[in-house]
């Protein structure tokens, strides 16, 4: 058989395989869908009827979406074991299917079974068992190419699709035009990051890369493949995904559901606090200081200084009587309230209860004493010991002195019961002495909207101050015997009903009947409280106490001390990926090293890994992005590059009144150049970007500029995390210097570019040597 008829044949075959996959997977969604439409048709408008109506239709709904979101691409490799493992051939795709068979026979198997991981791993030398790979590449449901890699090299059997690189699948999704949207990268993860998606370690990992090392990547699969090996216990606790803000996470939002996963919470640290929404910005220096792990013993003071004595005690009036709050009762009840070591909002009935005892039995000894002095005085004797009050009288004398609202505005006053937000706003707007003057004035707010850096100090006061949630849990006891009294309605209802309806029942009272024959009223109730079928991630969304199962930090460099103990009192178990390059940090409140954000949590208990290529930019933008650094740090090594285009970045001088003109012009020059369906971004100076915003009327831009734009303009830190075609950088020099980290942000918009790099600037550039001028 001649080559090409081999390579036909193999086509051929592997387009059944494929039609046959497609069938299947046609016909689970068929059913998937029916089950939806046939929850949704159930009869009965019960209340058990609804709740479980509403639960199966949430369920089957997810799982419809999962089979809606693996369309595309569904099955990309082929794995072909050699004789001593059986012979075996698995297809390998985005998700699991079995055969309509009595036996379920796999058809396809996820990329996460282990048996697929030598997809990711075999080589010639460590073949695993291999004797091929093959890779497909599908458009819609049509494979257009194979590309096999003989890993038995004992082995002659030849296919027409031999590629002896390997590289080929991997260079075409590098090489394809960008969409402003994050893609998987299922079909061509390399062995160094497959081992951190599956690495075991089940505390704190740190995942280390620099730019364009596939850190995002290696941790969106990560999440994927842990809700796979994990399922039972992370789809209940979910798993938070943390970026650097909405436009990224909106970049990055597509990944998890093309691979099947859509209970996952996508936040930022700004975000975390429910029912606060953060929409003011920070200036620097302010972020600076609220980010300081100092804050934390700042708030702490201010908390206790909201517990108070006072100088001269209170007199209350009681009835005929008069109260003395002495300023000792006060200074004891306080010293009892916070042994108890509880935050403030719970240690307060603690204090309270103190103050009531001590006046309850300073009163009781005046009036159950003055009989018993008054008969000493007309005799002329000594005052006998005794109390003319019994226990009962003095309870009731106590209940009486609780009751007494002069009493409980004393308490109150003492020691208030606090909201965060009240305590954080209450501080920024007079920060006092706490602060040293300068960083006062940095933070100083009198109103105003709440900023991301705000966050975690409202985070940090609701656990200073905990949530007498006393009066909601009565609430809740109330609402609960009061459900439990309904359900005993309906069922006795449906009890009397029996008799005459017996008869002629038509299936909602017959459901009535039944649920009355198999459930008493409190598991009545009880199924109506599972009516809360909101998934995992909405109802961790809401709650700021969730515990989540596991949390995902991406640009991890960029958050302050603050936000790293906000995130750690979201995961008490410390089962983290944090994913980050301290040389990209931009952020003048960004943490130091790994060591010094994760010593207080968990010492030096953490696993270090690293990620050395670079799948993004090419070899020539990087060898310039490498002498920012290496201005500071002649040692400074940057990644090295997985592919290298022959085009070298260019620059252009203009003058400084010019240059939105020569921006502009750049833009049109290279948007002509380029191929259809790619992105272009310009990244400036933020003091830039109104006067570049005029020039470019066609660029999406602002707080959260729509990425798929065709061209989009962009302050340096937004371009985080993303990646366009073609890149022009305005004023370099001017990003380097305009802020304390303006190096690492000026190295985050060189290293943006996938194809293509240009600087446009006014004045000489201090950092390129060996560039193009244009
Ligand atoms: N194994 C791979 N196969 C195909 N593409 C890959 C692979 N690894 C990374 N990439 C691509 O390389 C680009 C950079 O990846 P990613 O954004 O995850 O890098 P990063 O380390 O987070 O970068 P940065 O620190 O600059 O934000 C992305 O387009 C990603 O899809």
């Amino acid at each position: 058989m001649s080559t090409e008829e081999l390579s036909t044949g193999e086509l051929r075959q592997e387009q059944q395989f494929i039609d046959g996959l497609y069938a299947r997977l046609d016909q689970l969604r068929g059913e998937a869908e029916e089950l939806v439409q046939g929850s949704f048709a159930q009869r009965g408008n019960g209340l058990q009827a609804r709740v479980e109506r509403e639960v199966t239709v949430a369920e089957r709904s997810g799982e419809l979406a999962a089979l809606n979101s693996v369309e595309s691409g569904l099955c990309f490799g082929r794995l072909d074991f050699g004789s001593a493992e059986g012979g075996a051939t698995h297809h390998i795709g985005r998700t699991g299917i079995r055969r309509d068979d009595a036996e379920r026979t796999p058809l396809l198997v996820d990329w996460r079974a282990p048996v697929a991981r030598p997809f990711y791993l075999a080589t010639g030398h460590t073949p695993m068992g291999l004797r091929r790979r093959r890779h497909l590449t599908t458009r819609g449901r049509t494979v257009t190419a194979l590309h096999d890699e003989i890993l038995d090299l004992g082995d002659t059997t030849r296919t027409g699709h031999e590629d002896p690189s390997g590289d080929a699948v991997l260079l075409a999704a590098l090489n394809s035009a960008r969409t402003g949207r994050m893609a998987d990268i299922v079909q061509t993860i390399q062995a160094e990051q497959d081992r951190i998606i599956r690495a075991p370690h089940r505390g704190v990992l740190v995942v280390e890369g620099g730019p364009g090392t596939g850190k995002t990547a290696v941790a969106l699969h990560r999440a994927a493949y842990l809700l796979y090996a994990h399922r039972e216990q992370l789809a209940r606790r979910a798993v938070l995904i943390v970026g650097p803000n909405p436009a990224f996470l909106g970049y990055i939002g597509d990944v998890l559901p093309s691979l099947g996963e859509t209970g996952v919470l996508l936040a930022t640290t700004g975000e975390l606090f429910p029912g606060v929404t953060a929409t003011g910005t920070d200036t620097p220096e302010a972020a600076v200081v609220k980010g300081r792990a100092g804050m934390a013993d700042v708030l702490a003071r201010v908390v206790r200084e909201q517990q108070t004595v006072p100088d001269d005690g209170l007199e209350i009036p009681h009835e005929q009587w008069t109260l003395h709050l002495e300023r000792a009762i006060a200074e004891d009840a306080r010293h009892q309230a916070r042994t108890t070591k509880l935050p403030h909002n719970l240690a307060r009935p603690h204090f309270g209860r103190y103050v009531l005892d001590a006046l309850t039995a300073q009163l009781a000894d005046r009036i159950g004493r003055e009989p018993y002095e008054a008969i000493a005085e007309e005799l002329g004797e000594e005052i006998p010991e005794g109390n003319i009050l019994s226990a009962a009288d003095i309870e009731q004398l106590g209940k009486e002195i609780a009751a007494n609202p002069d009493v409980t505005a004393a308490i109150d006053g003492l020691w208030p019961e606090l909201t965060p937000q009240q305590l954080v706003s209450d501080f920024l707007a007079d920060p006092g002495t706490r602060l040293s003057a300068e960083d006062a004035a940095a933070v100083r707010r009198e109103d105003g909207a709440w900023t991301p850096a705000d966050v975690p100090l409202l985070d940090e006061a609701a656990a200073l101050l905990g949530q007498d949630d006393h009066a909601a849990r009565a609430a809740a006891v109330r609402e609960y015997e009061e459900r439990v009294a309904y359900a005993q309605g309906v069922l006795d209802v449906s009890y009397g009903s029996r008799t005459y309806e017996f008869e002629d029942l038509d299936d909602e009272e017959s459901e009535v009947l039944s649920a009355h024959d198999l459930i008493d009223a409190e598991r009545f109730a009880e199924r109506h409280d599972e009516a809360d079928h909101r998934s995992a991630a909405q109802r961790a969304a809401a709650d700021r106490t969730w515990a989540f199962g596991h949390i995902i930090v991406d640009e991890a460099q960029e958050l302050s001390a603050m936000a790293w103990r906000l995130l750690m009192r979201r995961c008490p178990t410390h089962s983290m990926t944090l994913v980050g390059d301290p040389a990209q940090t931009g952020d003048a409140a960004g943490c130091g090293s790994w060591q010094e954000i994760l010593d207080p949590y968990v010492g030096d208990r953490y696993e270090h890994t690293r990620l050395g290529v670079n799948y993004r930019t090419p070899a020539e933008i990087m060898e310039l992005a490498a002498q920012v650094m290496r201005a500071s740090d002649p040692s400074f090594e940057p990644p090295s590059s997985v592919r290298s285009t022959g085009v070298p970045p260019w620059t252009r001088q203009t003058t400084a009144e010019d240059l939105p003109r020569a921006v502009a012009d750049a833009v049109a020059q290279a948007r002509a150049s380029v191929e259809a369906g790619g992105r272009l971004a310009v990244v400036a100076p933020a003091a830039l970007l109104p006067a570049l915003a005029e020039a470019l009327p066609q660029a999406s831009c602002g707080t959260e500029p729509d990425l798929t734009a065709p061209v989009v303009l962009l302050a340096p830190h937004q371009a985080k995390g993303l990646e366009f075609d073609t890149v022009i950088v305005a004023e370099p020099d001017l990003i380097g210097s305009g802020s304390p980290r303006g190096t690492g942000d000026l190295y985050v918009a060189l290293t943006r570019a996938t194809q293509r790099l240009g600087l446009v600037h006014t004045e000489p550039l201090s950092f390129a040597r060996s560039v193009t001028p244009a």
